[in-house]
């Protein structure tokens, strides 16, 4: 697929965590009320992102009508927000949390509403705090993909980043 994200040089392979979620697990340590992820949350993706091997993972989306861009089709930045929450669930395999800092979106084909997305996820490795991932989506078949992804995700401590937000913080009801 074609892209124009270029990855930086110098860009070191990273290890899986011993204790990271097994392949075939669903990764299941955000909140309920997140947008990408969340059970409980009003409007949102409910993606649900499982383990692979090595740093590898997989997840699936139902296309829904409210997520309409173009008639008939999902629109251009509901797929990025699905790409963001796959691509930034994967890290935690190296048990490390992390925020969006680059995320760049390629898209090869409409997605009609009423399909399935499956995504495919890897992390192609780090400098420093900064990880890189791969992500593609496809409709059933994986040597036909309809959109790719790459993101950059910077290592954050989980605490310090969100002090000052989580008064603002919504719960379920
Ligand atoms: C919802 C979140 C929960 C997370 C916890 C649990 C995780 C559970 C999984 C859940 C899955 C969620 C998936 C959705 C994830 C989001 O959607 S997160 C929301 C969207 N993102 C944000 O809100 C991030 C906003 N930005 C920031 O807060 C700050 O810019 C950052 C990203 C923390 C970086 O700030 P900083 O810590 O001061 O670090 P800084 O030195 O600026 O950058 C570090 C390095 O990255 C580089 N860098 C930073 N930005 C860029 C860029 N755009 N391009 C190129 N290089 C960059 C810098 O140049 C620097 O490089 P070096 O100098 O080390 O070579």
């Amino acid at each position: 697929m074609k892209t124009s994200f270029v990855l930086p040089t110098g860009i070191e392979p990273l290890t899986r965590h011993p204790n990271a979620t097994r392949p075939g697990q669903k990764i299941d340590l955000h909140h309920s009320m997140c947008y990408g992820c969340g059970a409980d949350a009003e409007v949102g993706l409910r993606i649900a992102v499982t383990a692979g091997e090595g740093l590898t993972a997989t997840a699936t989306m139902q296309v829904e009508n409210w997520m309409q861009g173009g008639p008939g089709v999902i629109h251009g930045g509901v797929l990025s927000g699905a790409f963001d929450e796959v691509m930034g669930t994967v890290p935690l395999l190296l048990r490390r949390p992390v925020v969006t800092g680059h995320l760049a979106i390629d898209y090869a084909k409409p997605i009609p509403l009423g399909s399935t997305v499956h995504f495919g996820c890897e992390i192609i490795g780090g400098i420093g705090r900064k990880i890189y991932t791969r992500s593609y989506a496809h409709l059933g078949d994986p040597d036909a993909p309809v959109a790719g992804a790459h993101a950059l995700f910077i290592v954050i401590d989980l605490e310090q980043h969100f002090a000052d937000y989580r008064d603002k913080a919504v719960h379920p009801s």
